[in-house]
């Protein structure tokens, strides 16, 4: 999801709303890492973030986290608590690392 701030809403980012898988993709060369989130049902990129050194990433529920840059808020609404710590774990480590 992301946030349109002239709405003050949530809106599912990309064309439409639904379930997407969502990675973490670590560039060695460059040690550079990328939040990217594809639709399940048509592979939709739908997320495609650098993830930059210092990114604030709020778990602000057990299952929504969020993270902004300059653009827009991004955030993911987990269908499970386990799906939620284990992206948490894996963004955890790409701000450790960076
Ligand atoms: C200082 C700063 O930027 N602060 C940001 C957070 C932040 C802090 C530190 C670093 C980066 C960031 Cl990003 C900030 O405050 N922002 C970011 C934009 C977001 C918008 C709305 C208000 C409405 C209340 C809250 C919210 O979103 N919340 C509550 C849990 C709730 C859970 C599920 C998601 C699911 C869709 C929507 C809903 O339920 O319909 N929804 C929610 O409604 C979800 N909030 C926020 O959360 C707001």
């Amino acid at each position: 999801m992301v946030y349109d701030d002239t709405n003050k809403k949530w809106i599912p980012s990309g064309s439409s709303s639904g379930l997407s898988k969502v990675h973490i993709f670590q560039n060695i060369t460059t040690n550079s890492f990328r939040v990217v989130a594809r639709k399940l049902n048509d592979h939709e990129v739908v997320i495609n973030c650098i993830i930059v050194k210092g990114l604030k990433y709020n778990q602000a529920t057990n299952t929504f986290h969020q993270w902004r840059d300059q653009k827009q808020v991004y955030g993911l609404n987990f269908s499970s608590r386990e799906d939620a710590d284990g992206f948490a774990r894996a963004m955890t480590h790409a701000l450790d690392v960076l």
